[in-house]
């Protein structure tokens, strides 16, 4: 582990790094950090949740002089929240230094971020769209830019993207550094990323597998139709103190939340559908966990760092491997763990072996939670608010009215209806969620939604190899790990 100080950092971020609690520099961080001061033009790829942002914020920071009000460094990031993000992580950084950050995004009004721009941040966090268009106004000048980055550079660089990030390099000055970070960098990507860049130096952190290792991954082998049902019982038997699942589509998300809320889950949806005021308010409810599952389409996958999420579900498998990789991501960050569980159904498990083979992971078998299971688990919930009145050691006043009872009653009757009163449970609302094609692999590589994504072609052309047996796997999972405890602590109220 290398510290902050071994790397040259400047005291005012030393002491920004101190308020932050940084105490060590990650892997990706004691690696880039040196070669982006020196100037050169990087690409970083290293696990998600690793600190990436860190790493091309502080030497972005070290190099802007904070008495000229100009745009000194500039981050383009492939959605709204994500801009959000970054910029609030640079602006910590930078605070000591005076180093002032913005974020700049679609679906906020245009004149009023022409007048925060005019108070002149040195660094702008913005999505590609909105960016050209302050570009083309002129209300973004990019002229004085040293240092540019791609967050989510292969996301960025996908087809949906390249025509917009091009227009967007040709405006900065030659003489910039240019990084690039991501999780994942497919070969193709990389080689596209390589003609934006001067000899870009790269930095990968090693690592045997493209996923975190302190996330634990499962399938759950299901039916279409099943699906829903499934989610409820795991959420009930599980009962993740936070979780995400991810859908395929907004209709699918919107369904999903519906039929979560009408079975009694605190749930809310995000998808790039919503407006901006409904996708903000969303996300903060989450992260105050004033709600407990966020459904969510790919818009939340890549790079949201949400502390204390535990469990990560794909009601639908993703078509990309890279998309796993970064949907799971979003639990076991900064060293803590998690758990992923992936819904396949029966016609997926060829496409399973393809995520498994180009993450370099392993996804151990799970059987789906029965009714019965369930239930038990919102027992378990009920009984363990229990111990925890007990623990608080404040029933003496009951105490004489709990006497009588166990006069006239057996105790295993008497808690037993404590907890049949106490116990949630779930109303059986039927829900339909509209069906979806399942993804085979020969889909994922010809399907109209693979639109420049043709860089896992060579991985699809394996099908029919590595074909998985029916329960040969392990069945994991089945414990519960004390994730109660932790759901009830962090929610004194419910
Ligand atoms: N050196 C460090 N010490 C402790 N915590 C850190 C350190 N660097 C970053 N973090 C924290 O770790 C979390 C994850 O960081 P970050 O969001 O930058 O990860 P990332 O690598 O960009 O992940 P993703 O691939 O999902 O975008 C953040 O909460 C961040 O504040
Ligand atoms: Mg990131």
């Amino acid at each position: 582990m290398t510290t902050f100080n071994e790397l040259n950092i400047s005291q005012p971020i030393m002491k920004a790094l101190q308020k932050m609690g940084f105490e060590e520099a990650t892997p990706i961080q004691s690696e880039t950090i040196p070669l982006a001061l020196q100037g050169d033009d990087a690409i970083g790829q290293a696990q998600t949740g690793t600190g990436k942002t860190a790493a091309f914020g502080i030497p972005m920071i070290e190099k802007i002089d904070p008495k000229q009000r100009k745009i000194q460094g500039l981050v383009v990031a492939p959605t709204r929240e994500l801009a959000i993000q970054v910029a609030e992580e640079l602006n910590r950084l930078g605070k000591m230094k005076g180093v002032r950050s913005m974020s700049v995004y679609g679906g906020q009004h245009m004149e009023r971020q022409i007048r925060a721009l005019k108070d002149g941040p040195h660094i702008v966090v913005a999505t590609p769209g909105r960016l050209l268009d302050h570009m083309r106004r002129k209300t973004i000048r990019t002229t004085d830019v040293k240092t540019a980055v791609l967050d989510e550079a292969d996301e960025m660089l996908n087809m949906g993207f390249i025509d917009d990030i091009r227009d967007i390099l040709k405006n900065i000055p030659e003489d910039r550094q240019t990084l690039l970070f991501s999780a994942t960098m497919p070969k193709e990507i990389r080689d596209i990323a390589t003609n934006l860049m001067k000899n870009p130096k790269e930095v990968k952190v090693k690592a045997k597998e493209m996923t975190v290792e302190n996330i634990d991954q499962y399938f759950i082998e299901v039916p279409e139709k099943q699906k829903f049902d499934t989610l409820t019982n795991h959420l009930d038997f599980y009962a993740p103190a936070l979780a995400i699942v991810f859908s395929r589509t907004k209709k699918r998300v919107d369904e999903i939340t519906d039929g979560l809320q009408a079975r009694g889950f605190r749930a809310e949806g995000i998808h790039g559908d919503l407006t901006q005021g409904k996708r903000m308010s969303v996300l903060n409810k989450f992260k105050n966990s004033r709600v407990d599952v966020l459904v969510a389409t790919d818009v939340a996958a890549r790079g949201l760092d949400i502390s204390g999420v535990t469990h990560v579900y794909n009601f639908d498998i993703p078509q990309d491997p890279e998309s796993y990789v970064h949907r799971i991501g979003r639990t076991g960050r900064a060293g803590r763990t998690g758990e992923a569980i992936s819904f396949i159904t029966p016609r997926e498990i060829a496409h399973l072996n393809l995520i498994e083979k180009v993450t370099k992971s392993k996804m151990t078998r799970m059987a789906p939670p029965t009714h019965q299971e369930a239930k038990r688990g919102q027992q378990q919930a009920a009984a363990d608010k229990l111990r925890k009145k007990i623990d608080q050691q404040d029933l003496q006043d009951y105490h004489e009215t709990a006497n009588e009872l166990l006069q006239d009653h057996d105790s295993i009757s008497v808690v037993a209806a404590a907890l049949k009163m106490m116990t949630k449970e779930r109303r059986n609302a039927p829900v339909n969620i509209s069906s979806v094609q399942p993804i085979s692999v020969k889909k994922a590589q010809h399907g109209k939604n693979n639109k420049g994504r043709s860089h896992n072609k060579k991985f699809y052309g394996k099908r029919g190899q590595g074909g998985r047996k029916q329960g040969g796997r392990n069945q994991g999972g089945r414990n519960r790990k004390g994730n109660y405890q932790k759901h009830r602590s962090r929610k004194p109220n419910s």
